[in-house]
């Protein structure tokens, strides 16, 4: 048997979630997606159930400060074979997922957050990158990603991730976001955690033809905190594996508004995003971005009506690009950071080191999501 042969074995018969992955990652012919979950339809699928909230937990003038419906009303569901996996499909108010879709791309976007163009950009040259995009914005037809916008791929808040080292440390942070903080907050206790702490977060920029690889977040050093990510834009594929890189996973979409809690024993279970579903023709926006308005009232709450001429930046984008949020706690009560030898890794040190075959979280990203700059 040659090793061209036995590799061919390996992928179609032992590594179920690489296959499913290349399956849906194809683009010619488009996938079949029949097979995917999809939260958003009423006529259910064998695997999906019913949910339960924690209703009292947040209060629904809370909820309703946060730009969500009241958790009564939220429609979340399990899996079979999952528990600790919760869905909520879209609980957001309409037009209050605009507020953060601007923050992603105008206000967590600033220093001193990091993001992938600091890779291989000074500090200069990656500062105000909405300002700087939205003057020479992307023409129709173009086929070349000329903003700094279109060329994000990733953003990390409060406790700065480490690609390479797969670490958090104490001595890259940056106060988390407030608002963020609340929304995660409000959507844990919702589904049993109260008390989370929004420590670090990522943020994640799939253009239409991007991707996430396979991989598990463990570098949080309590994992009996969920996690906790959120969907922005265009539809993706979701696939969630088991403990083992080869288990084969359930694919579902992800839409916009739409979230995910990953805690108990779905904490530490592999994922994936293969690919962005293609807009249907005619429809390049989710309707539940239609309603761009909040609420008046809402002006004294968390979040804040986006104005018509940042949503047009945002909408632009997102006709060709999808955004997730997800929110991590890192340290449990009362934890702290195990000691080493400790120096504040600096962007440059971070790209400069070496990766490892088995390092794969952000080689994956790197690549996968286009990385490296393919423009
Ligand atoms: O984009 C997504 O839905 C998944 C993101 C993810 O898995 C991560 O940031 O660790
Ligand atoms: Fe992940």
């Amino acid at each position: 048997m040659t090793a061209k042969m036995a590799a061919s074995m390996v992928e179609q018969g032992e590594d179920a979630f690489r296959k499913l992955f290349k399956f849906y990652k194809r683009r010619n012919p488009p996938p079949d997606f029949s097979d995917v979950i999809d939260f958003s339809r009423k006529a259910g699928n064998e695997l999906v159930y019913a949910a339960e909230l924690k209703h009292g937990s947040v209060s629904e003038e809370a909820a309703f400060r946060a730009g969500l419906q009241p958790v009564k009303e939220w429609r979340a569901f399990g899996l079979q074979g999952y528990p600790g996996f919760i869905f909520i499909s879209n609980p957001f108010l309409p037009g209050s997922q605009h507020y953060w879709v601007k923050q992603c791309l105008k206000t967590y976007t600033q220093k001193p957050n990091v993001c992938n163009l600091d890779m291989h950009m000074s500090p200069a040259e990656t500062e105000n990158i909405w300002e700087k995009s939205v003057g020479s914005f992307w023409k129709k037809g173009q086929r070349e990603p000329r903003t700094l916008l279109e060329k994000l791929r990733w953003v990390t808040l409060g406790y700065h991730y480490n690609w390479d080292t797969k670490t958090y440390s104490p001595d890259h942070y940056t106060p988390f976001p407030e608002d963020l903080h609340s929304l995660s907050h409000k959507v844990a206790a919702a589904c049993g955690f109260p008390g989370f702490k929004a420590e670090a977060g990522i943020l994640n920029y799939y253009r239409s033809d991007s991707s996430l690889g396979i991989h598990v977040d463990e570098s949080e050093l309590d994992h009996t905190r969920p996690l906790v990510s959120f969907s922005f834009g265009q539809t993706a594929v979701f696939l969630l594996g088991g403990t083992k890189r080869q288990d084969p996973p359930t694919a579902m979409f992800m839409r916009s508004g739409d979230i995910m809690v990953m805690s108990g024993s779905s904490r530490l279970l592999y994922h994936a995003v293969p690919c962005i579903v293609p807009a249907p023709a005619g429809h390049p926006l989710p309707t539940c971005l239609d309603q761009r308005v909040v609420k008046d009232e809402l002006n004294n709450g968390i979040i804040q009506t986006v104005c018509e001429k940042d949503w047009e930046v945002c909408s632009t984008y997102l006709k060709t690009s999808r955004i997730n949020m997800t929110v991590r706690q890192v340290l449990g009560p009362g934890q702290t950071f195990p000691v080493t030898h400790s120096h504040t890794v600096t962007a440059k040190e971070q790209s400069r080191s070496g990766y490892e075959e088995e390092t794969q979280t952000a080689k994956k990203r790197k690549s996968e999501t286009g990385y490296d700059l393919d423009s």
